[in-house]
């Protein structure tokens, strides 16, 4: 089992760092009154970890056990398949990745959900929590058919929405929920979770405390703060030499590499034919299921250290255009290629 599973902790007891938040999410779990929240922070920050904490909190060891279930949904004349996961206590759903039907799923989903009643009548609360993925990835539509179902099924039915951002979440569902933010874990807090990680695995790290710091920094910087990344670079690190101190090379996954490389070549040559190597790469990611927006965002990311401020001002504004082009659209390789071009452009006129 890979690291980030077998250490994820599963209570509100074990969650390493943030008190003050998990203090937050232990008194609204005793309140009777249990609000909608709408969970948000940066990839690897550790939300679904806290909210699958929150529901144990809730509802006991039971919201734990879950099992998965491919359901088959209708839109229309259109038939699409529609993977559940779900307790005796809750369900968790991404809409998102149902695309334009999103609002299909939020709509037959919670229904059915919302009129069952729960099979435990000795728990501790009645109602059934919702949990949607990538709220911030929904339609407009899917947006709106959630705001109604939160006013109808209120009594039997909480919504756990989970995003990376806020902005793009209407005002009348933010309204109806309780916002937490979950920020991303600092340099020393990654530290001491590697280190826990690290002294149940047996791995051998420097004695040194300066020089294992640097080793916490290193991993901290080159994952973005992400813990998730962080585990698993640590893990592969490990996989690579048992001995691991502050020189050991941080590994990138491919997809990093590929986006540096792309980044790399479009600061260094500005012709048709790089354009047209370049979207060979996209696709290449876009085939091995790296979302468009990710690869948006990682890639502005690697241009930036490589260009002048002003470039990198107006090479931002670009990112923003096209990320929020990307997503009102359904084609994302048009998008990233218009971004690459229009950088291009910038660079060229710097
Ligand atoms: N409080 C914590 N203490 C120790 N480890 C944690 C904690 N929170 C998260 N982790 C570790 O970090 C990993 C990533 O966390 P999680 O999946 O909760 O992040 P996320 O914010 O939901 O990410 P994403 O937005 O990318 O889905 C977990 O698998 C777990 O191993």
């Amino acid at each position: 089992m890979l690291w980030v599973h077998k250490y994820r902790p599963t209570s509100l007891e074990s969650l390493d760092y943030n008190e003050p938040l998990t203090e937050t999410l232990r008194r609204l779990a005793d309140k009777e009154d249990f609000p909608h929240l709408l969970v948000y922070g940066p990839p690897g920050a550790g939300k679904k970890t806290r909210v699958s904490c929150l529901l144990r909190e809730l509802f006991g060891p039971s919201a734990l056990k879950i099992k998965e279930e491919q359901r088959v949904l209708q839109a229309g004349t259109r038939k699409f398949d529609f993977v559940l996961v779900s307790s005796n206590h809750h369900i968790e759903i991404n809409p998102a990745e149902a695309g334009n039907q999103d609002r299909v799923v939020v709509q037959e989903l919670l229904k059915e959900i919302a009129q069952t009643q729960p099979v435990d009548v000795t728990a501790k609360h009645r109602f059934k929590v919702v949990v949607i993925n990538e709220a911030d990835s929904l339609t407009r539509d899917a947006q709106a058919a959630l705001r109604r179902t939160m006013e109808i099924y209120s009594p039997n039915l909480r919504l756990i929405l989970l995003a990376n951002t806020t902005g793009s979440i209407m005002g009348p569902i933010k309204s109806r929920t309780l916002l937490v933010r979950v920020p991303a874990p600092t340099t020393e807090d990654i530290g001491n979770v590697l280190a826990k990680v690290a002294d149940a695995q047996d791995v051998q790290l420097p004695q040194d405390d300066a020089a294992r710091n640097q080793l916490w920094q290193n991993i901290s910087e080159k994952s973005n703060r992400n813990l998730r990344r962080a585990l698993l670079m640590l893990e592969t690190m490990y996989a690579r030499s048992e001995k691991i101190d502050a020189s050991t090379q941080v590994p990138l996954t491919d997809w990093q590499l590929m986006i540096d490389r792309i980044a790399q070549s479009i600061v260094k040559s500005r012709t048709v034919q790089q354009l047209a190597s370049v979207r060979k790469d996209y696709y290449e990611l876009l085939t091995h299921c790296i979302p468009e927006t990710v690869i948006l965002k990682e890639l502005l990311f690697a241009l930036l250290p490589r260009v002048s401020a002003v470039a990198g001002k107006n090479i931002v504004d670009a990112a923003a255009l096209y990320d929020h082009r990307l997503r009102l659209g359904n084609k994302g390789i048009y998008h990233l290629e218009a971004f690459t071009a229009s950088t291009m452009r910038i660079l060229e006129e710097a």
